[in-house]
């Protein structure tokens, strides 16, 4: 019944010259030869018989003969729903992001945004207290391990960067056009006075000079500096708005950002060192580095994250939202796990106009790399305060799918708006209805995907993931199935951004996490063995019992155990 093809890679006579990274290979590498079986239906009239191969009657048989103990399968409960609904075609290939804040910390509130499809909960370490932060972590692993459900958490460093205060308890504070206001590092009694404004940067009053333009949160409101009074700043609102606690704050001077010693700020202050002992402490899936300059940060803080934690599973995303980590783009989306362009201190930064070409650019970059990337901020700003988003949000939201961008996150929108599940849901329907399109349109783009890996071994990894990711299209099968203990051949059939959805089996419920974030995966956590034979077997007979997959349905399944592409009609 079956067909098997049997090609012995070349790297078999490089074997004596090749550094082989056991990390990724815990088999020796030459003792496997690449094997690409086709199986195909047992209908095929030009099917073989081949006694090594289990035909499917076998596979149901060898699976019921455990003695009923059917090894578990976990899978988060939204996408299981999904898949039974409507199939593997439509399901939802770009992630989402929620930001946690007052209007969703609750755990009912929490459960709905899991409901609606939320596959990274991220907290922002600017804003909440630690016991905040703390309440929320253990609300979203209570929902994961009740429910079913698999959301990551990302922690956000606040970053050194110039900040106002938390305005002493107030949620906002109205800045009218002609006011003069006070911004100073000088500390005050509580109340707050009238129009006076704690900055965090000590060299504050130095480096401004009267003149300069001073743009809160990027230029929401914007004020002109008109005296310094030794540690006071005074200044002239320009353009008037509403100043938010804890919002950035930029100096202009003559069209240009001004960077002075507040360039030499560390990426890394002392109180996020404290934040990300917290979030090593509690496990959280991602690490989010707020303004990074330079590579140099993220393998610090990736050594540092390595020697405190034994597993290290935590991964750390660089934060786009600086000139500096612009100039250095790609060496630090190499030295990370991951990049989100940050539009909200990035637009404060480069002109806004710049702004789209600079997504577009680290989107492509995070892609040819081999990374996940994040499209963040004012996606649908105006959801905040209405049921609705406007058509320039939903253009928005379109153009960062059709970029094919692996995650979009929600910002104020979930933290402190008035319709968190509602935006969640616009970018949920968003995404479904442009990526339908775009397969249906056949819109492969053409886009080079270098090599990533430097050892041979890498290398045949990534042609296998490119080969099975080309024959998924071309074959228009139903579903890639990868088998991935580091979840590196999952991230590399995801970079392929194939037509049909990619099933990451892992056996660890970390790495199930954080696969969530990557464009296209479902991730599965089951145990498996090196014998793909046994763990097709398995996965059928699992993923038939629970109706995610039916008689019929075209697999292509590929391993990083046993370098292997097979092709198989789910029996
Ligand atoms: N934990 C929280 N507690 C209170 N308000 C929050 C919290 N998290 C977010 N918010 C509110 O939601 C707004 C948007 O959230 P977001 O995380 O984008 O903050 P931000 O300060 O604008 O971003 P960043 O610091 O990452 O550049 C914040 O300005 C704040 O008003
Ligand atoms: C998300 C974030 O940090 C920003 O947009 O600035
Ligand atoms: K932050
Ligand atoms: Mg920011």
């Amino acid at each position: 019944m079956l067909r098997s093809l049997h090609c012995f890679t070349p790297a078999t006579y490089f074997k004596p010259f090749l550094p082989i990274p056991t990390h990724h290979f815990p088999r020796t590498f030459s003792a496997k030869p690449i094997t690409i079986k086709a199986s195909v239906a047992p209908s095929d009239p030009n099917s073989v018989s081949d006694p090594d191969s289990v035909s499917p009657q076998v596979l149901i048989s060898s699976t019921n003969g455990t003695g009923g103990v059917i090894p578990s399968i976990e899978v988060d409960a939204v996408t299981e729903a999904e898949l039974k609904e409507n199939g593997f075609r439509s399901t939802r290939r770009t992630k989402l992001v929620c930001t946690i804040g007052p209007a969703t910390c609750g755990s009912e509130q929490l459960e709905a945004l899991a409901f609606g499809g939320m596959n990274v909960a991220r907290i922002n370490m600017c804003h909440g207290t630690r016991d905040w932060h703390k309440r929320v972590i253990d609300r979203v692993r209570r929902l994961n391990q009740e429910k079913g459900y698999a959301v990551a958490i990302m922690m956000d460093t606040q970053g050194s960067e110039i900040h106002m205060s938390d305005l002493a308890g107030a949620s906002s504070a109205k800045a009218e056009d002609g006011e003069v206001w006070t911004f100073t590092v000088r500390a005050f009694d509580l109340p707050r006075p009238e129009r006076t404004i704690n900055v965090s940067y000590d060299g504050f009053a130095e480096d401004v000079k009267v003149g300069d333009e001073l743009l809160v949160d990027g230029g929401m409101v914007r004020f002109d500096v008109i005296e310094k009074i030794g540690p006071d700043v005074k200044c002239r609102c320009t353009d008037p708005g509403l100043l938010l606690p804890r919002a950035n704050l930029t100096f202009w001077r003559d069209g240009s950002l001004v960077r002075e010693r507040n360039a030499m700020l560390p990426t890394i202050s002392s109180k996020d060192w404290l934040d990300i002992d917290f979030g090593i402490a509690e496990s959280v899936d991602f690490i989010a580095i707020s303004f990074v300059k330079s590579a140099e940060v993220i393998t610090h803080l990736k050594s540092y994250i390595a020697a405190r934690s034994l597993d290290s599973d935590i991964a750390v995303i660089a934060k786009i939202e600086s000139i500096d980590s612009l100039k250095n783009l790609e060496a630090i989306i190499q030295a990370s796990d991951g990049a989100m362009v940050a539009r909200g201190d990035l637009g404060a930064q480069i002109p806004l106009e710049q702004v789209p070409s600079a997504q577009q650019k680290i989107v492509q970059v995070c892609r040819q790399l081999n990374k996940p990337v994040i499209v963040a901020s004012q996606l649908l700003e105006s959801m905040i305060e209405y049921p609705t988003p406007t058509r320039a949000e939903v253009a928005d939201v379109s153009e960062a799918v059709r970029q094919r961008a692996d995650a979009l996150m929600l910002s104020g929108e979930s933290a402190m708006g008035q319709f968190p599940e509602k935006a969640l849901s616009v970018l949920r329907t968003v995404s479904v209805r442009i990526e339908r399109w775009w397969r249906e349109g056949k819109r492969h783009e053409a886009m080079e995907l270098p090599s990533v890996g430097s050892a041979f071994s890498d290398r045949i990894s990534e042609e296998m993931c490119n080969s099975a990711a080309k024959m998924a299209n071309n074959l228009e099968v139903d579903a890639l199935f990868v088998y991935t203990k580091t979840g590196h051949m999952a991230s590399l059939l995801s970079r392929c951004r194939p037509d049909c959805p990619i099933f990451a089996f892992t056996t660890t419920t970390s790495l199930r996490r954080r696969l969530n974030l990557q464009w296209g995966l479902i991730p599965f956590r089951l145990s498996f063995t090196d014998d793909m034979e046994t763990n097709l077997h398995r996965t059928f007979s699992l993923l038939k019992a629970r109706g995610m997959i039916k008689s019929g349905d075209l697999v292509i399944a590929v391993s990083d155990m046993l370098q292997s592409i097979q092709v198989i009609t789910v029996p």
